[in-house]
Protein backbone atom coordinates (compact mmCIF):
# COMPACT_ATOMS: atom_id res chain seq x y z
CA UNK A 1 0.00 0.00 0.00
CA UNK A 2 3.18 2.52 0.97
CA UNK A 3 3.45 5.32 -1.86
CA UNK A 4 0.61 4.11 -4.09
CA UNK A 5 -1.64 7.02 -2.09
CA UNK A 6 -0.99 10.22 -2.87
CA UNK A 7 -1.16 13.49 -0.53
CA UNK A 8 -4.31 14.05 -2.47
CA UNK A 9 -6.02 10.85 -1.64
CA UNK A 10 -5.19 11.62 2.59
CA UNK A 11 -6.94 14.97 1.62
CA UNK A 12 -9.62 12.97 0.32
CA UNK A 13 -9.97 10.48 3.27
CA UNK A 14 -9.24 12.81 5.65
CA UNK A 15 -11.32 15.41 4.43
CA UNK A 16 -9.34 18.51 4.15
CA UNK A 17 -7.48 19.98 1.92
CA UNK A 18 -4.28 19.35 -0.10
CA UNK A 19 -2.13 21.96 2.17
CA UNK A 20 -3.59 20.82 5.72
CA UNK A 21 -1.98 17.40 4.72
CA UNK A 22 1.25 19.39 4.09
CA UNK A 23 1.18 21.21 7.15
CA UNK A 24 0.62 17.68 9.15
CA UNK A 25 3.22 16.34 7.40
CA UNK A 26 6.30 19.51 7.64
CA UNK A 27 4.37 19.71 11.52
CA UNK A 28 3.66 23.40 10.66
CA UNK A 29 1.16 25.51 12.76
CA UNK A 30 -1.82 26.25 11.92
CA UNK A 31 -4.02 23.23 12.20
CA UNK A 32 -6.14 22.33 14.83
CA UNK A 33 -5.01 19.25 17.30
CA UNK A 34 -8.16 17.49 15.93
CA UNK A 35 -7.21 17.72 12.47
CA UNK A 36 -4.31 16.96 12.46
CA UNK A 37 -5.17 13.71 14.76
CA UNK A 38 -7.56 13.03 12.00
CA UNK A 39 -5.03 13.37 9.03
CA UNK A 40 -2.17 11.62 11.23
CA UNK A 41 -4.60 8.73 11.76
CA UNK A 42 -4.97 8.28 7.62
CA UNK A 43 -2.07 8.34 7.24
CA UNK A 44 -0.78 5.89 9.62
CA UNK A 45 -3.40 3.75 8.76
CA UNK A 46 -2.38 3.87 4.86
CA UNK A 47 1.22 3.02 6.15
CA UNK A 48 1.98 6.48 3.89
CA UNK A 49 5.37 7.85 3.30
CA UNK A 50 4.79 11.19 2.65
CA UNK A 51 8.53 12.84 1.11
CA UNK A 52 9.56 10.22 -1.07
CA UNK A 53 5.32 10.35 -2.81
CA UNK A 54 5.38 14.13 -2.80
CA UNK A 55 9.10 13.55 -4.52
CA UNK A 56 8.20 11.09 -6.65
CA UNK A 57 4.64 13.44 -7.67
CA UNK A 58 6.87 16.25 -8.73
CA UNK A 59 8.84 13.95 -11.14
CA UNK A 60 12.06 14.40 -8.55
CA UNK A 61 14.65 12.18 -6.79
CA UNK A 62 13.37 9.42 -4.80
CA UNK A 63 16.51 9.42 -2.54
CA UNK A 64 17.36 12.18 -0.34
CA UNK A 65 19.88 12.96 2.72
CA UNK A 66 20.14 15.70 5.46
CA UNK A 67 22.55 17.36 7.13
CA UNK A 68 22.27 19.05 9.61
CA UNK A 69 25.47 21.53 10.56
CA UNK A 70 25.40 23.12 13.91
CA UNK A 71 25.61 26.95 12.25
CA UNK A 72 25.01 27.92 9.43
CA UNK A 73 27.32 30.73 9.27
CA UNK A 74 30.24 28.24 10.07
CA UNK A 75 33.83 28.44 7.80
CA UNK A 76 35.12 25.27 9.00
CA UNK A 77 31.44 23.41 8.38
CA UNK A 78 31.15 24.98 5.30
CA UNK A 79 34.26 23.65 4.17
CA UNK A 80 33.14 20.22 4.50
CA UNK A 81 29.80 20.55 3.51
CA UNK A 82 31.14 21.75 -0.05
CA UNK A 83 32.69 18.69 -0.37
CA UNK A 84 29.86 16.56 0.80
CA UNK A 85 27.32 18.38 -1.61
CA UNK A 86 28.73 16.75 -4.98
CA UNK A 87 29.73 13.33 -3.76
CA UNK A 88 25.86 13.05 -2.92
CA UNK A 89 24.57 14.80 -6.32
CA UNK A 90 26.83 12.57 -8.04
CA UNK A 91 25.24 9.46 -6.38
CA UNK A 92 21.66 10.98 -7.26
CA UNK A 93 20.76 12.18 -3.57
CA UNK A 94 19.07 15.27 -2.99
CA UNK A 95 20.31 16.79 0.07
CA UNK A 96 18.44 19.00 2.64
CA UNK A 97 20.05 21.76 5.16
CA UNK A 98 19.33 22.00 8.28
CA UNK A 99 20.98 23.86 11.48
CA UNK A 100 21.12 23.37 15.21
CA UNK A 101 22.49 26.04 16.79
CA UNK A 102 24.38 23.07 18.98
CA UNK A 103 21.00 22.49 20.32
CA UNK A 104 20.13 18.93 21.49
CA UNK A 105 16.72 19.63 21.40
CA UNK A 106 16.43 20.94 18.26
CA UNK A 107 18.65 17.89 16.69
CA UNK A 108 15.85 15.98 18.11
CA UNK A 109 13.22 17.43 16.80
CA UNK A 110 14.61 17.70 13.42
CA UNK A 111 15.52 13.89 13.66
CA UNK A 112 11.78 13.09 14.74
CA UNK A 113 10.73 15.03 11.39
CA UNK A 114 13.56 13.68 9.00
CA UNK A 115 11.96 10.04 10.39
CA UNK A 116 8.39 10.63 9.51
CA UNK A 117 9.95 11.88 6.13
CA UNK A 118 11.45 8.73 5.37
CA UNK A 119 14.30 10.07 4.44
CA UNK A 120 17.27 7.56 3.28
CA UNK A 121 20.44 8.86 5.83
CA UNK A 122 21.77 11.75 7.92
CA UNK A 123 25.16 13.55 8.14
CA UNK A 124 25.08 15.51 11.91
CA UNK A 125 27.65 17.92 13.12
CA UNK A 126 27.64 16.49 16.34
CA UNK A 127 28.40 18.33 20.00
CA UNK A 128 28.36 18.14 23.26
CA UNK A 129 24.81 17.14 24.05
CA UNK A 130 24.26 14.79 21.56
CA UNK A 131 24.40 11.08 23.31
CA UNK A 132 24.04 7.70 21.76
CA UNK A 133 20.06 7.42 23.19
CA UNK A 134 19.18 10.50 20.85
CA UNK A 135 20.24 8.79 17.99
CA UNK A 136 19.33 5.22 18.40
CA UNK A 137 17.16 4.63 15.72
CA UNK A 138 19.65 5.89 13.04
CA UNK A 139 22.85 3.91 14.07
CA UNK A 140 22.49 2.18 10.37
CA UNK A 141 21.86 5.81 8.32
CA UNK A 142 23.49 8.32 10.60
CA UNK A 143 27.26 9.77 10.20
CA UNK A 144 28.59 11.78 12.91
CA UNK A 145 30.96 14.65 12.29
CA UNK A 146 33.72 16.01 13.74
CA UNK A 147 32.44 13.71 17.08
CA UNK A 148 31.96 10.28 18.04
CA UNK A 149 29.48 8.07 19.49
CA UNK A 150 29.88 4.14 20.57
CA UNK A 151 28.17 2.42 17.55
CA UNK A 152 27.67 5.14 14.74
CA UNK A 153 29.55 6.27 12.26
CA UNK A 154 32.06 9.44 12.63
CA UNK A 155 34.52 11.46 10.59
CA UNK A 156 36.93 13.15 13.44
CA UNK A 157 39.53 15.42 13.67
CA UNK A 158 43.00 15.39 15.02
CA UNK A 159 42.16 17.94 17.10
CA UNK A 160 45.22 16.59 19.39
CA UNK A 161 47.79 16.30 16.44
CA UNK A 162 46.60 19.74 14.61
CA UNK A 163 47.96 21.73 18.29
CA UNK A 164 51.11 19.66 18.14
CA UNK A 165 51.71 20.34 14.46
CA UNK A 166 51.29 23.66 15.36
CA UNK A 167 53.63 24.03 19.01
CA UNK A 168 56.46 22.10 16.94
CA UNK A 169 56.31 24.24 14.05
CA UNK A 170 56.51 27.87 16.65
CA UNK A 171 59.24 25.79 18.73
CA UNK A 172 61.03 24.92 16.17
CA UNK A 173 61.40 28.85 14.15
CA UNK A 174 62.62 29.64 18.52
CA UNK A 175 59.26 30.72 19.80
CA UNK A 176 59.63 30.06 23.72
CA UNK A 177 56.69 32.55 24.80
CA UNK A 178 53.49 31.20 23.57
CA UNK A 179 49.99 32.37 24.24
CA UNK A 180 46.83 30.75 23.59
CA UNK A 181 43.35 31.35 22.71
CA UNK A 182 40.81 28.57 23.24
CA UNK A 183 37.35 27.41 23.66
CA UNK A 184 35.93 26.42 27.14
CA UNK A 185 36.49 22.15 28.22
CA UNK A 186 32.73 21.68 27.82
CA UNK A 187 33.51 21.72 24.39
CA UNK A 188 35.17 18.01 24.08
CA UNK A 189 37.00 18.52 21.23
CA UNK A 190 37.48 22.12 19.79
CA UNK A 191 37.76 23.23 23.64
CA UNK A 192 39.21 20.57 25.65
CA UNK A 193 40.96 18.60 23.11
CA UNK A 194 43.20 21.20 21.85
CA UNK A 195 43.81 23.01 25.02
CA UNK A 196 45.25 19.75 26.53
CA UNK A 197 47.69 19.47 24.07
CA UNK A 198 48.68 22.84 24.82
CA UNK A 199 49.26 22.39 28.01
CA UNK A 200 51.04 18.82 27.14
CA UNK A 201 53.33 20.68 24.93
CA UNK A 202 54.23 23.51 27.15
CA UNK A 203 55.01 20.62 30.26
CA UNK A 204 57.14 18.37 28.25
CA UNK A 205 58.68 21.66 26.85
CA UNK A 206 58.91 23.39 30.25
CA UNK A 207 57.28 26.91 28.29
CA UNK A 208 55.12 28.63 30.90
CA UNK A 209 51.65 28.71 29.70
CA UNK A 210 49.63 31.81 29.50
CA UNK A 211 45.84 31.25 27.79
CA UNK A 212 42.52 32.43 27.57
CA UNK A 213 39.25 29.74 27.22
CA UNK A 214 36.44 32.67 25.60
CA UNK A 215 34.37 30.15 23.20
CA UNK A 216 34.06 30.05 19.70
CA UNK A 217 33.02 33.40 18.46
CA UNK A 218 35.57 35.81 16.32
CA UNK A 219 34.79 39.35 18.76
CA UNK A 220 36.01 36.58 22.02
CA UNK A 221 39.70 36.13 20.07
CA UNK A 222 39.10 39.82 19.69
CA UNK A 223 38.77 41.00 23.39
CA UNK A 224 40.61 38.01 25.42
CA UNK A 225 43.74 38.79 23.10
CA UNK A 226 44.78 41.44 25.40
CA UNK A 227 44.60 39.02 28.14
CA UNK A 228 46.59 36.44 26.75
CA UNK A 229 49.53 38.86 25.94
CA UNK A 230 52.54 39.56 27.78
CA UNK A 231 55.34 41.42 27.03
CA UNK A 232 57.45 38.77 25.96
CA UNK A 233 55.07 37.16 24.46
CA UNK A 234 56.17 36.56 20.55
CA UNK A 235 53.55 33.85 19.10
CA UNK A 236 49.97 33.47 19.34
CA UNK A 237 48.17 30.01 18.77
CA UNK A 238 44.68 30.04 18.43
CA UNK A 239 42.37 27.40 18.38
CA UNK A 240 40.18 28.04 15.63
CA UNK A 241 40.68 30.47 12.57
CA UNK A 242 37.70 32.52 13.51
CA UNK A 243 39.27 33.61 16.82
CA UNK A 244 42.42 34.23 14.85
CA UNK A 245 40.76 36.54 12.92
CA UNK A 246 39.71 38.32 16.21
CA UNK A 247 43.18 38.40 17.52
CA UNK A 248 44.64 39.62 14.26
CA UNK A 249 42.30 42.34 14.97
CA UNK A 250 43.21 43.39 17.70
CA UNK A 251 47.01 43.23 17.22
CA UNK A 252 46.81 45.30 14.01
CA UNK A 253 44.55 47.99 16.18
CA UNK A 254 47.52 47.68 18.80
CA UNK A 255 50.24 48.11 15.95
CA UNK A 256 51.68 44.78 17.56
CA UNK A 257 54.01 43.35 14.37
CA UNK A 258 56.28 40.80 16.64
CA UNK A 259 53.44 38.51 17.48
CA UNK A 260 53.43 35.14 14.96
CA UNK A 261 50.11 34.19 14.61
CA UNK A 262 49.20 30.35 14.52
CA UNK A 263 45.61 28.63 14.18
CA UNK A 264 43.58 25.89 13.38
CA UNK A 265 41.81 25.85 10.09
CA UNK A 266 43.23 26.62 7.07
CA UNK A 267 40.24 28.60 5.71
CA UNK A 268 40.54 30.51 2.18
CA UNK A 269 39.51 34.00 4.24
CA UNK A 270 41.87 33.57 6.80
CA UNK A 271 44.90 32.54 4.17
CA UNK A 272 43.89 35.59 2.15
CA UNK A 273 43.58 38.13 5.02
CA UNK A 274 46.79 36.79 6.46
CA UNK A 275 48.97 34.82 4.54
CA UNK A 276 51.71 35.10 7.05
CA UNK A 277 49.89 32.93 9.77
CA UNK A 278 51.44 29.52 10.43
CA UNK A 279 48.28 27.16 10.32
CA UNK A 280 47.03 23.79 10.08
CA UNK A 281 44.14 22.74 8.19
CA UNK A 282 42.46 19.67 9.53
CA UNK A 283 40.85 18.33 6.92
CA UNK A 284 37.65 19.73 6.28
CA UNK A 285 37.16 19.19 2.66
CA UNK A 286 38.09 15.53 3.13
CA UNK A 287 35.78 14.72 5.97
CA UNK A 288 32.72 16.36 3.83
CA UNK A 289 33.85 13.97 1.44
CA UNK A 290 34.26 10.74 3.19
CA UNK A 291 31.62 11.79 5.43
CA UNK A 292 28.92 11.37 2.26
CA UNK A 293 30.70 8.71 1.54
CA UNK A 294 30.35 6.20 4.25
CA UNK A 295 26.47 7.22 4.36
CA UNK A 296 26.28 6.36 0.80
CA UNK A 297 28.07 3.43 1.15
CA UNK A 298 25.49 2.51 5.13
CA UNK A 299 22.14 3.49 3.36
CA UNK A 300 22.91 0.74 0.75
CA UNK A 301 24.03 -1.79 3.10
CA UNK A 302 27.66 -1.90 1.34
CA UNK A 303 29.44 -0.85 4.79
CA UNK A 304 28.47 -1.32 8.23
CA UNK A 305 29.35 2.03 10.77
CA UNK A 306 32.70 2.57 11.19
CA UNK A 307 34.69 5.73 12.64
CA UNK A 308 37.34 7.48 10.69
CA UNK A 309 39.71 10.04 11.68
CA UNK A 310 41.48 12.68 9.70
CA UNK A 311 45.20 13.66 10.10
CA UNK A 312 45.81 17.26 10.20
CA UNK A 313 48.73 18.45 7.78
CA UNK A 314 50.65 21.18 8.72
CA UNK A 315 50.33 24.24 5.50
O1 LIG B 1 34.81 29.06 13.63
P1 LIG B 1 34.45 27.90 12.78
O2 LIG B 1 34.89 28.01 11.36
O3 LIG B 1 33.00 27.53 12.91
O4 LIG B 1 35.30 26.66 13.35
C1 LIG B 1 35.30 26.38 14.74
C2 LIG B 1 35.32 24.90 14.96
O5 LIG B 1 34.07 24.38 14.42
C3 LIG B 1 33.90 22.97 14.52
O6 LIG B 1 33.80 22.66 15.91
C4 LIG B 1 32.59 23.05 16.51
O7 LIG B 1 31.52 22.40 15.83
C5 LIG B 1 31.61 20.95 15.89
C6 LIG B 1 30.51 20.43 15.01
O8 LIG B 1 30.84 20.75 13.70
C7 LIG B 1 31.53 20.50 17.35
O9 LIG B 1 31.65 19.11 17.46
C8 LIG B 1 32.63 21.16 18.15
O10 LIG B 1 32.48 20.83 19.52
C9 LIG B 1 32.58 22.68 17.96
O11 LIG B 1 33.68 23.29 18.58
C10 LIG B 1 35.08 22.22 13.92
O12 LIG B 1 34.95 20.84 14.21
C11 LIG B 1 36.39 22.72 14.46
O13 LIG B 1 37.46 22.07 13.75
C12 LIG B 1 36.48 24.23 14.22
O14 LIG B 1 37.71 24.72 14.71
Amino acid sequence: MQNRLTIKDIARLSGVGKSTVSRVLNNESGVSQRTRERVEAVVNQHGFSPSRSARAMRGQSDKVVAIIVSRLDSLSENLAVQTMLPAFYEQGYDPIMMESQFSAQLVEEHLQMLSRRNIDGVVLFGFTGVTESLLTSWQSSLVLLARDASGFASVCYDDDGAIQLLMENLYARGHRHISFIGVPHSDATTGKRRHDAYMAFCQRHQLEPKFALPGLAMKQGYEHAAHVLAPHTTALLCATDTLALGASKYLQEQRIDTVQLASVGNTPLMKFLHPEIVTVDPGYAEAGRQAAAQLIEQVNGRATPRQIVIPAHLV
